[in-house]
């Protein structure tokens, strides 16, 4: 097998590297690239590993041809283009937390730099001016700390402002009252934040709700002498309006660490007194640096070598312990659903995946992203289980999920259903204690097949002589057959037949059983 490629295009720790080769991978470190350039190497490889510097635009994922996975060595991934990764199937993982606890941190030496004005006060220090009277500056205890977003890092600065004997009012509509509780933040709705902080900090993504979240208006509405500390995005604090702020007095100071455009080369903000700012260092130590380049390099690796998704922001994660329990379902409910889009005739209205016996036990979601890409794969060939559930939504597909707790003829089972305007037809498949897949029903009669490669599906009417026909003009069309299952419903009745077959059928020959007495449907198949 060929080791699966990575590039780590953004600076990241050592480790991430070391690891990618421990766990499988062939690494290139090639950091600094313009989009361009980019677009021109990226086609050669399974994973891109990244920080905020990369941009992986629509234009860079169409070039990415082989691209399997994008990781974020950190937090946000704004600088990923998610739906055109999802469009293409190309999974995109970040390391929600390596980070954290060193932005929190961040934040709160921001917070006491402008408490203090400690920058200013040291470049005028080493400038020999020894400016004693020209800084005082304000006690952080019992002040109050507004929080715009109470996640995972907002909830680090919570606790580190309780310990530095602070109130801390949260604004955040996914914080719930009892979590606020055990925060012991007080929850508040953004004016409440504003009449009462004497600090804010930002902790959450730019969002169409959250940017300029800090506007003119909302400014106003702060405290007179409100300090402001940004270490989440830049977009949410509105830089024009926080200058004017500034400059009026009404805020008393501000630091930023992101800005609305990166790299920040040049901002009206740059020498207003009170104003403080870092280049995007809020990840920036040490630790949290090893943290996320482990954890991203660990993440992706198991991804391109076992399968496991861990962290994925568009697709049902996958722990690397579940993916080889999952992986012979997966083989079952790929070839379900691209045996049932091959059937399907009529317009779609609903798909149903119903899983009973051990399949019940299992994570569902992964089977259900593996039938709908079994059964587009028909639309393109470049449906996979990460894109299929997105242009499954995109299409308007309703899809069911069930979990039969009752106990059937096979010790596991998967059903796959599909409602059309014409009615309702279902497959259903198991696996052998081999670990293979097994076709087990086939539109409620129980035919037992494997699914794989070139196939035919005949169904007519159960008569003597029909097999010696049938072989009879496969022969002579010089088709081989490899194996044959039959299933009917009664002696005489409906019968099915699904024969793999070492070549394809070519459409005279399809005529030629279609035209056999007795015979309703002949198609072929290919797996
Ligand atoms: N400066 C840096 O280097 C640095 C480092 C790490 C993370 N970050 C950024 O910090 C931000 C927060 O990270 P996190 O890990 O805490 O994320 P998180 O997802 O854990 O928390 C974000 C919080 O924002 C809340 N939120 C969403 N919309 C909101 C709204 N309209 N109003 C108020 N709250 C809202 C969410 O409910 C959530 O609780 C992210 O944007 C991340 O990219 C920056
Ligand atoms: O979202 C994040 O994790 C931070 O913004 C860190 O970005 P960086 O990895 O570019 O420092």
């Amino acid at each position: 097998m060929t080791k699966p490629r990575v590039l780590i295009s953004d600076k990241m720790d050592p480790n991430a590297a070391k690891i990618f080769e421990e766990r499988g991978c062939d690494v290139d470190v090639i950091t600094g690239k313009t989009p361009d350039e980019l677009k021109e190497i990226i086609g050669q490889y399974d994973g891109l590993a990244i920080r905020s510097s990369s941009k992986v635009t629509k234009e860079i994922l169409e070039a990415a041809t082989n691209l399997k996975v994008v990781g974020r060595a950190g937090i946000g991934v704004d600088n990923v283009d998610i739906p055109a990764a999802s469009a293409k199937g190309v999974v995109v993982m970040n390391t929600p937390f390596g980070n954290s606890i060193t932005t929190a941190e961040h934040a709160i030496a921001l917070m006491f730099a402008l408490a203090r004005q400690i920058p200013e006060a040291n470049e005028q220090t080493q400038a020999g001016k020894w400016p004693k009277n020209d800084f005082m500056g304000v006690e952080v205890t019992g002040k109050t700390l507004g929080l715009i977003g109470a996640g995972n890092i907002g909830s680090i600065v919570a606790s580190r402002a309780l310990g530095l004997k602070m109130k801390v009012v949260a604004f955040d509509p996914f914080l719930t009252p009892e979590r606020a509780v055990e925060m012991g933040v007080e929850k508040a709705d953004l004016d409440t934040l504003f009449a009462k902080a004497d600090f804010i900090t930002l902790h959450t993504p730019l969002t169409d709700q959250t940017r300029n979240i800090l506007s003119a208006a909302n400014i106003a509405k702060c405290k007179k002498g409100v300090r402001i500390i940004n270490c989440a995005r830049g977009g949410l604090v509105d830089e024009a309006a926080l200058k004017e702020a500034l400059d009026s007095g009404h805020v008393a100071g501000a630091a930023l660490d992101v800005f609305e455009t990166e790299p920040a080369k040049d901002s009206p903000l740059f020498g207003t007194p009170n104003f403080i700012c870092t280049p995007h260092l809020g990840a920036s130590t040490n630790e949290a640096q090893v943290n996320v380049a482990l954890q991203v390099a660990e993440q992706m690796a198991d991804y391109l070598v076992n399968g496991g998704v861990t962290n994925a922001l568009n697709m049902p994660s996958l722990s690397a312990e579940e993916a080889p329990k999952l992986k012979p379902y997966m083989a079952l409910a790929q070839q379900l659903g691209s045996l049932i889009g091959q059937l399907q005739h009529g317009d779609l209205t609903q798909i149903s995946i119903e899983v009973e016996g051990a399949a019940a036990e299992l994570n569902i979601k992964p089977i259900t992203a593996a039938v709908l890409a079994g059964f587009m794969r028909r639309f393109s060939d470049a449906v996979n289980m990460v894109n299929a559930p997105y242009l499954a939504k995109e299409r308007g597909f309703d899809i069911r999920e069930v979990r039969h707790d009752r106990e059937g003829d096979y010790h596991t089972l998967v059903r796959v259903s599909v409602k059309t305007d014409i009615g309702e037809r279902s497959v259903a498949g198991t696996i052998f204690s081999n670990g293979t897949p097994r076709l087990v029903e086939l539109f409620g009669v129980k035919v037992e097949a494997d699914l794989e490669g070139n196939m035919l599906y005949i169904v007519n009417q159960d008569a003597p002589g029909f097999i010696g026909r049938l072989g009879t003009t496969l022969g002579e069309a010089d088709i081989n057959i490899g194996t044959f299952h039959l299933g009917r419903q009664e002696a005489g009745g409906v019968a099915v037949l699904l024969l793999s077959v070492d070549t394809p059928v070519p459409a005279a020959t399809l005529e030629a059983i279609h035209n056999l007495p007795g015979v309703k449907r002949a198609m072929a198949l290919r797996f």
